[in-house]
């Protein structure tokens, strides 16, 4: 008789899979390659931003307690006695009762501790000699961005692990980093298994599919952050499975087989761990899909025996392949992030194991809305592309109605909006202010 599987909780298995963690080490890309990579060391501002005084307005530099008796029935005159433009630096000081014309982003000249928008004086030009006229005292500091207001030197801006986007992008050239360092990507096998596979490029025969999950996962790999690298599909032959395993094993971070963890005749997984002396740390998980998830360790090196099921194979991969690879990246928000929504159909199927739902999240008159989407079997492929979400129905339960609030893993969102609702949201969100306030 088949021996029976005893589940583990998912977060439970998602613990076992962290104590195996390690991180990867350094290397340098150029900052126009940086995005998407994950910082290799803390991010620290070797000096002020901005880095000098400067002028937040186009206007006129001055110093403030000049202007204490300017007032609109009794205007003061300034003498110009300079104009300078972003990147300019005036020579010399700014005496009593003079002004220098100054552009947005120029620095403040010496003696000047205020600045008057050029809308808010009258300007003079009398016998070549340019001036203003002050209608209202200014108070010192007014209209002036001080060096430091931005960022001071010293300040951590960004650790070590953290995801390189579009802003930390601008951080990382205010801060001349040409090179940039980011966190080595960790290199992840993939090997698919099953005799019914056929190659992309071939026809349909009978009996057989084509291999799906191999590149599903090469790019879930790819939106991890990890290196994917595909050694093949194999037919369920426990030799040539081994021989692969084993070898592929030794050239990665990180190995992932799909296919061939269940119970079944020619499910060698199990039999392939035991023979390259790696510790099974779980081989069944209370979810569905994804229940035969199967994880072993060799070396502190893991091997992640997702299933041939593609449902099932795409949700052990998030759930547990994921954090392991940001960890990797040194990341120290390594699983998915978690809101909360409310369930936009009923949902009547009994749980005895948690079910991670493929779904849509979208808003709904200005409420977060996890809506189920297609087929809900771990077989299946098609509820794939248009989940956005993993709705999370914990188990136990005879089912769930419409409207509960539930638990919903993002998976990315590229997909934005419509204008229309990106409209309607806003004019929802002021309805709501209203009515609370
Ligand atoms: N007696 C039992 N049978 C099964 C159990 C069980 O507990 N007892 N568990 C079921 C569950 S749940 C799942 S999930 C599957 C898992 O099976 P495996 O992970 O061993 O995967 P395979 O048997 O190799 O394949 C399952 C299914 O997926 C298709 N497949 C496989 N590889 C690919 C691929 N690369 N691309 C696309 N599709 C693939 C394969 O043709 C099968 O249809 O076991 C249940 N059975
Ligand atoms: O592992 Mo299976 O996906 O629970 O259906």
């Amino acid at each position: 008789m088949v021996e029976r599987r005893k589940p583990i909780k998912v977060n439970e298995a998602i613990e076992r899979v962290m104590n195996y963690k390690r991180g990867g080490s350094v290397r340098f890309v150029s900052i126009e390659e940086s995005y998407g990579h994950f910082l290799g060391e803390d991010l620290i501002a070797d000096h002020h931003v901005p880095p000098f005084d400067r002028s937040p307005y186009d206007g006129f530099a001055l110093r403030a307690k000049d202007t204490e008796e300017a007032s609109r029935n009794s205007p003061l005159q300034f003498e110009v006695v300079g104009e300078i433009g972003a990147g300019s630096v005036f020579d010399g000081e700014v005496r009593h009762m003079q002004a220098v014309r100054i552009m947005t982003g120029a620095q403040i000249p010496a003696g000047c501790d205020a600045v008057v928008m050029l809308e808010l004086v009258e300007e003079l030009n009398e016998d070549g000699k340019s001036s203003i006229l002050l209608k209202r005292s200014l108070t010192a500091g007014e209209n002036i961005s001080v060096a430091g207001e931005d960022t001071k030197k010293g300040d951590v801006l960004a650790q070590k692990g953290t995801y390189v986007n579009p802003g930390i992008v601008a951080l990382l050239a205010t801060f001349g980093y040409k090179q940039v360092p980011v966190s080595a990507k960790p290199k992840i096998g993939i090997i698919a298994t099953g005799s019914e596979l056929l190659d992309i490029d071939e026809p349909l025969k009978p009996g057989k599919i084509r291999n799906s999950n191999a590149f599903m996962v090469y790019s879930q790999i790819i939106r991890a952050g990890g290196e994917p690298i595909y050694f093949g599909q194999f037919s369920d032959d426990f030799d040539t499975c081994y021989e692969q395993v084993n070898d592929a094993f030794h050239q990665v971070d990180f190995l992932i087989t799909t296919g061939g963890v269940s119970v079944g005749d020619f499910d060698y997984l199990p039999a392939i761990y035991e023979k390259i002396g790696a510790t099974v740390l779980f081989n069944k998980v209370g979810m569905r899909p994804g229940s035969v998830t199967t994880v072993a360790e060799k070396n502190g090196k893991l091997l992640f025996g997702l299933s041939g099921n593609p449902s099932a194979c795409y949700v052990g991969f998030e759930l547990f392949t994921r954090p392991i690879i940001r960890n990797f990246l040194h990341s120290d928000h390594p699983v998915l992030k978690k809101e909360v929504a409310f369930l936009g159909t009923d949902f009547p199927k009994p749980n005895p194991f948690d079910r991670f739902v493929r779904g849509h999240l979208s808003y709904e008159n200005g409420r977060l809305m996890a809506t189920p989407v297609g087929l809900d079997k771990s077989n299946v492929v098609s509820s794939l592309g248009a989940a956005n979400i993993l709705i999370l129905l914990p188990g136990g339960t005879r089912g769930y109605e419409r409207g509960m609030e539930v638990s919903v893993i993002l998976l990315e969102d590229q997909e934005g909006m419509k204008v229309q609702e990106f409209i309607q949201s806003d004019r929802n969100a002021r309805r709501r202010q209203r009515h609370d306030g």
